[in-house]
């Protein structure tokens, strides 16, 4: 397909604010590629648990990673995430591994590996859409569009409850307390911390809906293309 936008659009934010369904949803819309940079992170997290590594050994860590393939699609309409040839798209999203990918994804040297990755995925592609946390700021820094996705933190946790089928009181608390905990250690991490680029568009997505989202996003990579001298 001939995308109908060409460039690079980076989507970073903290979590659960939307960023990978809007970035998959808006790269079909622009016939453009896709890549989820925290699914790489996640990926790189299965080979560390699956070594037997403490998550919180960065020399361990960078070992582990070092040795592993690590392999994802940039295809919107497909998720495809492999570790030394392993199937681990469904595995990536489990709870064991959402608790130790923060520490795993702080590691220098397992950034290094993964953003030449990313940066070789996305030179392969006319038009692509990435989203994660530093894209905007380290990854790709003379984007076409950059925009940094946020949301209140009730309704960040909310989605996330609807999302896993989850409505006792107590345990949307405790997904509270889990997104929070994240955004502080990804934030406050020393390489590659989340936070907006100076050139970003801040979109607060609280008070929309999922295709209002996406829709504010196309409109802003058509705009972005046709701004450009
Ligand atoms: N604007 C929105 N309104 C309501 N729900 C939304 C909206 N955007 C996304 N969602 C839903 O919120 C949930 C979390 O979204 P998603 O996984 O895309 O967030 P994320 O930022 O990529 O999270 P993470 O960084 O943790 O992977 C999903 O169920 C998604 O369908
Ligand atoms: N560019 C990125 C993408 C992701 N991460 C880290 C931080 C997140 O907690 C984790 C998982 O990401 P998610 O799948 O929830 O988007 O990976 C990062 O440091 N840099």
């Amino acid at each position: 397909m001939t995308p109908d936008f060409r460039g690079q659009i980076t989507l970073d934010g903290p979590s659960g604010t939307g960023k990978s369904s809007v970035a998959r949803a808006a790269a079909t819309r622009l016939g453009a590629a896709y890549l989820d940079t925290g699914a790489m992170y996640r990926a790189a997290t299965v080979a560390v648990l699956d070594a037997g590594a403490d998550p919180e050994d960065a020399a361990a860590v960078a070992t582990v990673v070092a040795a592993a393939r690590i392999e994802v699609g940039t295809a919107a309409d497909t998720e495809v995430v492999r570790v030394d040839g392993v199937d681990v798209a469904v595995r990536i999203r489990g709870a064991e591994v959402t608790r130790a990918v923060s520490a795993v994804s702080a590691v220098p040297a397992v950034r290094r590996r993964l953003v030449d990755q990313q940066r070789a995925l996305v030179a392969a592609a006319d038009a692509v859409v990435v989203e994660g946390r530093d894209i905007g700021t380290v990854v790709l820094p003379d984007a076409t569009l950059k925009i940094y996705l946020t949301a209140a933190p009730e309704a960040r946790a909310q989605r996330r409850a609807a999302q896993l089928g989850i409505s006792d009181p107590a345990e949307v608390a405790a997904l509270a307390v889990d997104l929070r905990r994240r955004d502080q250690y990804d934030s406050s991490r020393a390489d590659s911390p989340l936070r907006p680029a100076a050139d970003a568009v801040i979109v607060d997505s609280t008070e929309l809906d999922r295709e209002g989202v996406v829709d504010r996003v196309v409109e802003l990579a058509r705009s972005a293309v046709g701004a450009r001298p």
